[in-house]
């Protein structure tokens, strides 16, 4: 964890509060209060990791010098009828070598220098805590079940956070009746699901989380056990447990029966077509806007309940010393019309933005997918300690806490835990500008998506407002004054920071007026945004389907900061794709994204601002540029293989009098000793600082590796789709859809079902074509090496190239390895026979290769 998390009642606290305790008293005494503390790492082990990653790259300067004389001094000792062939294959070949070297470099080097900060929630001051507008949002409701979503709002409306300062707007851009008939319900479940929570600190506060068995451990909450119950008496918490259990089943049959009743209608409408607008607004590519308050802001005093009847007589929540009110809940669907381009989540976000302007206006708004839940109800409390944070944070554009997630395999064998980008990347990102926006679980400053600049850059004395033209961004009135409301707030100094949080943290009215709801649907029409700069200089970005690199991109540009929240146990927690398939498009999506933005104006070489951090710069190349890898990645596992092959021999005296061998007789030498140093020290280097890499970070090699296998996974197969999706774009014009990545869970949620059982369906096999290439690859490896063995020859034969293709061909193996085992179906979990036995003969032969080599 890079956060130590301290918290108000010390439930969930580290162990070393105490002492932080201490910390915070003596500082708010000194000075300010103390809410982040930020140290740089620098233990011998990070030490030694810089040094490992700068060796390496001196290396790399040496290798290639190498290389490039030996090549050059083979080309010019070259008859002339073959120079251009050897030339070419020689420039191919180090090509492929410096990409991959470079693509190193480009993901070390921003990692070098990685922070860790504490965050002192308790320091905060209920009346310091700022307004904050929640932005869900659901699209599909077959690949984003309901019940999901439901949860999600629950888990958001309860938690640790004045009521009367907490909205929560849930966007539905499918526009379907069901998605507005269960909010409501969600709404109706919320006046008993949030007292409960908060009487008995129940965590984490999503029901379906909650009352699952097993979940609670996975999570990373530690279920409550009687001896750790520091709330009310413990039976009390058991008898409402159960009550509230069974209101809760009873929402989810609720629930169950209106998706069987829409799937009725939805039945019969396919059948009369002229049916189809009284289930949903229209379709969901075709319907009006609309934005409903659904739970009214609650008054800014705390209201006690009662002792409430609860299923039925006898059985009663006593709920007469608790809160009982509920923060406020919208549901907005915008307009959506034939023909006109949407602009994916990023139009859905820009709408959400303009809606709540006029509604609650909070100067923070926290982002999340209809499928990442509230798993610690500090967590709001949390990314507020960055933001407030003296000047510092006030150039704060956005706090990102790290993706985790729900029903991932325990091998996660697809690597949807991503551990290496979350707990190492975004940490060393931390160290420079901040880490990258990843579309979910992210607190934003809402002027700093009005396009202004951040505090450190703006001349003194000027204020935020004159950067935003109102043409830029408004056609409406209430609208831009909320935005001058938003942006005259915006602090010039550290005590400015505190008027300002005090002044906007009380509600301007306690409820909505009808007439901000009308204005709020006029905002969210589909041609509001004609002729403004939204999408390209205000709000999140489009053009982009990765539009959250897009958009933080824009703001680290313009200078603004972000932070990284790490907390214990999770902030939010999501759900993973179910299944290789699904991953594949998830992936291909990310890659298909980043190289839109690649050919965009936001490429992260060209685009302008000196305020980017150089290494900020760097990572953006990074994550922008990868999905190029696999070019040459198949080139070089694919295509020098098949090179070998279809010129007969690689090895063979005779290879040049055989068409094409040409080549091969020239740059077949004996591997020379210095050939041979230079990949021991290149793999040796990155093996070191894979380890040291694990051990500053805390993730587990295992992890590691999976990230390593699965980028081999993706760069052989959705890597080439993207580079081909996006060449077509460039071409031809063709959009980029956002294909949305389903929700559902592995069903059988039963503690009792084995692992295998319980995993099923994500072991099984779903063919798609973006597995080609790599079973060509795999394919391609298997015949090179039995062709090989199978042509003998003397070890004097050989050259540097074929060395460097043997090894790297056990390299995609290996990697490739359980890949092929997840294709090979559910059993494979306890490693099938088949595939063992596939696996000795292909390192055998291997063995048996270098041998005769
Ligand atoms: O037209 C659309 C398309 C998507 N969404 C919502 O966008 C979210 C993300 O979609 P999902 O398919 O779950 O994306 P992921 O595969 O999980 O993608 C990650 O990466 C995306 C960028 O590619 C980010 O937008 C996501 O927030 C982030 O979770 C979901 O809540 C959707 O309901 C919309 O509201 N409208
Ligand atoms: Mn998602």
């Amino acid at each position: 964890m890079s956060t130590t998390y301290i918290t108000k009642n010390n439930v969930y606290g580290t162990s070393d509060d105490k002492e932080s305790r201490k910390d915070v008293k003596k500082s708010a005494s000194v000075e300010r209060l103390l809410l982040v503390r930020t140290t740089k790492l620098s233990t011998i082990t990070i030490k030694l990791y810089r040094l490992m990653i700068i060796v390496r790259m001196g290396i790399f300067v040496m290798f290639f010098k190498w290389r490039i004389s030996t090549a050059l001094a083979m080309i010019s000792s070259t008859g002339t009828d073959d120079k251009s062939t050897v030339l070419g294959m020689w420039m191919v070949s180090i090509a492929g070598e410096l990409w991959f070297a470079l693509m190193w470099v480009l993901d070390q080097l921003p990692k070098m220098q990685p922070v860790r900060r504490t965050v002192y929630v308790s320091a905060l001051d209920e009346s310091m805590l700022p307004a904050m507008d929640v932005f869900v949002t659901t699209a599909d409701t077959e690949k984003e079940p309901p019940l999901v979503t439901v949860n999600t709002i629950l888990s958001i409306l309860a938690a640790d956070y004045p009521a009367e300062k907490l909205t929560c707007y849930v966007s539905d851009d499918g526009g379907a009746q069901i998605t507005r008939d269960t909010v409501a319900e969600a709404a109706r479940f919320a006046g008993l699901w949030v007292p409960f929570c908060r009487k008995h600190a129940v965590e984490p506060r999503n029901p379906e989380a909650y009352f699952s068995p097993g979940a609670a451990a996975s999570n990373g909450v530690v279920k409550a056990r009687r001896g750790d119950y520091k709330g009310r008496a413990w039976p009390e918490l058991a008898r409402d447990r159960r009550r509230v259990r069974r209101e809760y089943e009873e929402l989810r049959l609720r629930i169950d029966a209106l998706q069987a009743g829409d799937l009725r209608r939805q039945q019969r409408s396919t059948s009369s077509l002229a049916d189809g607008s009284c289930w949903r607004r229209g379709t969901a590519e075709d319907h009006a806007g609309a934005v409903e308050l659904v739970l009214d802001t609650p008054g800014s005093t705390p209201e006690l309940g009662a002792i409430s009847a609860v299923g039925g007589v006898g059985n009663h929540l006593d709920l007469s010393t608790v809160d009982v009110r509920v923060p406020a809940l919208v549901y907005m669907c915008r307009e959506k019309r034939r023909g006109r381009v949407h602009h994916g989540k990023a139009g859905a976000m820009n709408a959400l933005l303009r809606a709540s302007a006029v509604l609650s206006n909070a100067p923070f708004l926290l982002n999340l997918d209809c499928d990442h839940y509230v798993n610690n109800s500090q967590a709001l409390r949390a990314g507020v300690c960055h933001l407030l944070d003296g000047e510092e944070g006030s150039d704060v554009a956005f706090v990102q806490f790290p993706q985790r997630f729900d029903g991932v395999d325990p091998a996660d064998r697809y690597a949807n835990h991503n551990r290496v980008f979350f707990d190492c990347t975004e940490l060393g990102l931390d160290g420079l500008q901040g880490p990258i926006y990843v579309g979910t679980g992210c607190i934003f400053r809402r002027a700093a998506l009005y396009g202004v600049e951040p505090p450190l850059w703006r001349p003194h004395g000027d204020d935020a407002g004159k950067g935003t033209e109102a043409d830029k961004l408004a056609v409406s009135t209430p609208f831009l004054r909320s935005v001058h409301a938003v942006l005259m707030n915006q602090p010039e100094s550290e005590a400015e920071q505190w008027n300002t949080v005090v002044s906007i943290s009380p509600p301007a009215s306690s409820s909505f007026d009808a007439a901000a709801v009308v204005e709020a649907t006029a905002l969210v029409s589909c041609g509001y945004e004609d002729g403004t700069a939204w999408g390209r200089d205000i709000g999140w970005m489009y053009g982009s389907v990765t539009e959250d690199v897009a958009t933080s991109f824009c703001m680290h540009r313009r200078g603004w900061r972000s932070a990284y929240c790490a907390t214990a146990p999770d902030a939010f927690r999501g759900t993973a794709p179910i299944n290789l398939t699904d991953r594949l498009y998830q992936v291909l999506r990310w890659a298909a994204g980043s190289l839109e933005i690649l050919f965009s104006r936001n490429n992260a070489l060209l685009a302008g601002g000196g305020r980017l951090h150089p290494l900020q710069r760097l990572a953006y190349l990074n994550t922008t540029v990868y999905p190029f890898t696999s070019i040459f990645l198949i080139a070089y596992c694919g295509l020098f293989p098949a090179i070998q092959l279809v010129t007969g021999t690689g090895t063979g005296k005779d290879a040049a009098t055989t068409g094409g061998g040409a080549f091969f007789s020239i740059i077949i030498r004996p591997p020379s000793a210095t050939y041979i140093a230079f990949v021991a020290a290149l793999m040796l280097t990155l093996a070191m600082v894979a380890v040291l890499e694990a051990r500053w970070s805390g993730i587990a090699l295992v992890d590691w590796w999976r990230n390593q296998q699965f980028w081999m996974v993706s760069a052989t197969s959705a890597y080439l789709a993207a580079a081909v999706q996006v060449a077509l774009k460039v071409a031809a014009g063709k959009e980029i859809s956002f294909k949305l990545t389903s929700k559902q869970r592995a069903t059988a949620s039963n503690g009792a079902a084995s692992v295998k059982d319980r995993f099923a369906e994500l072991y099984a096999v779903r063919w798609t074509v973006l597995m080609v290439p790599t079973a060509m690859v795999l394919a391609v490896n298997l015949t090179s090496m039995v062709a090989a063995m199978m042509e003998g020859g003397s070890w004097r034969d050989a050259g540097p190239m074929e060395v460097f293709a043997l090894a790297f061909n056990a390299y995609v193996v290996v990697h490739l390895y359980p890949f092929a085992l997840g294709l090979m179906g559910r059993w494979s979990n306890t490693l099938s026979p088949v595939l063992v036995a596939f696996f000795t003969v292909r390192l055998l032969c291997f063995v048996l290769y270098v041998r005769i080599l």
